[in-house]
């Protein structure tokens, strides 16, 4: 039976896209045009599975004020909607897109206090089993302590469901101290890099710092390295995993698209490699399109086996860290 998928997304995000000619700090610009779309990293993973033919169910919180775009992207793609509507509005990300960058100004977002995180964590007690997969993403609202993760893992652990963690900073850090460990983690380099206290300037260095991980029980541990590709380790090996793009509409949500082809994946109990092919698909698919959307999955498969994978030993060599 396929596992049940549900995302958790405690501070969701509007992503305002504005598309510039040229970005010139200081100067006065004149938009090409604007996009807004709902987002935040669970949204954006909701959204891709979705568009894989996944029945997946997002949580989380949303400001009443301005739901309406979640409500609608939901609708539109069959989600079930079981966020919680809080007093406020969610946040408003600025993405600033110019023919060679994307510049990203995300927002603290809406404070949440102890009794919003418990109405929006309630359904989970209902949905953890053990054929769950949750997926963790995002940062987390203000005023929220940053141990939520580390909890969170552990009670759905308990529960016997599957956890994949994406987030940074100390959430990450308390998420990666804790006792239990979620058993999948998707942090891009420089979230990596901060979390080791490092800089993670070779492919060797990821990879080490992704065994020393590896060794405290992650199962799979995936480095997103943007244009580089993805490095993805497990007990089966370590795979380097690239894809060239074509012309990119927006590098925003990429990292999600990865995480909800990583999900996809594991939903069929696939192998490393076809982890690796999958997840990498779904992320450049996600590339050519603005907004958290993919293809037909008839397009996301063939772009899996396009993709490039080399073995890290090929690369660099897999190093084990101290544990
Ligand atoms: N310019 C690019 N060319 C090819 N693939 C890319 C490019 N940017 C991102 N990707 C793919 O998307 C994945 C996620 O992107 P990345 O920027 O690392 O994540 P995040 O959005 O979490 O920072 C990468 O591992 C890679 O597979
Ligand atoms: O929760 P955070 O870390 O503030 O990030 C939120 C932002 O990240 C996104 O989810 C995109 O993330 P990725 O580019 O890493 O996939 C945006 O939709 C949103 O504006």
């Amino acid at each position: 039976m396929a596992p049940r998928i549900a995302t958790l997304t405690l501070n969701p995000a509007i992503d305002q896209t504005i598309h510039v000619d040229h970005l010139v700090p200081g100067e006065v610009h004149r938009a090409l045009s604007m996009r807004l779309d709902a987002g935040g990293k669970g949204v954006n993973v909701a959204s891709c599975l979705a568009d894989w033919g996944a029945d997946v169910t997002a949580l989380g919180l949303l400001g009443a004020d301005n739901a309406a775009p979640f409500e609608s992207l939901c609708a539109a793609k069959g989600i079930a909607d079981r966020f919680v509507r809080v007093a406020g509005s969610t946040r408003v990300n600025i993405k600033i897109v110019d023919h060679a960058d994307t510049t990203d100004i995300n927002m603290d977002g809406m404070a949440a206090d102890e009794t919003d995180l418990a109405r929006a964590l309630a359904p989970l007690d209902a949905f953890a089993d053990d054929n769950a997969l949750v997926v963790l993403s995002g940062s987390v609202p203000p005023a929220c302590p940053p141990e939520i993760y580390a909890d969170l893992v552990s009670r759905l652990r308990t529960d016997g469901a599957r956890v994949v963690l994406d987030t940074s900073g100390a959430p990450l850090g308390h998420a990666l101290s804790a006792p239990v460990l979620p058993h999948v983690i998707k942090p891009n380099r420089r979230e990596l890099a901060a979390w080791a206290g490092q800089p993670l300037d070779t492919i060797e260095d990821v990879i080490a710092c992704g065994e020393r991980l590896r060794a405290r029980g992650i199962e799979l541990v995936v480095v997103s390295m943007g244009e580089e590709g993805a490095l993805f380790l497990s007990d089966e090996g370590a795979l380097l995993a690239r894809l060239d793009a074509g012309p990119l509409a927006s590098t925003v949500g990429a990292g999600d698209a990865m995480v909800a082809g990583l999900v996809a994946a594991l939903a069929q109990k696939a192998p490393l490699e076809r982890i690796a092919r999958l997840a990498t698909a779904f992320a450049v698919a996600k590339l050519g399109r603005a907004g958290p959307h993919l293809p037909q999955r008839s397009s996301v498969e063939a772009l899996s086996e396009d993709v490039v994978i080399t073995p890290a030993q090929k690369c660099g060599g897999v190093v084990h860290g101290e544990v």
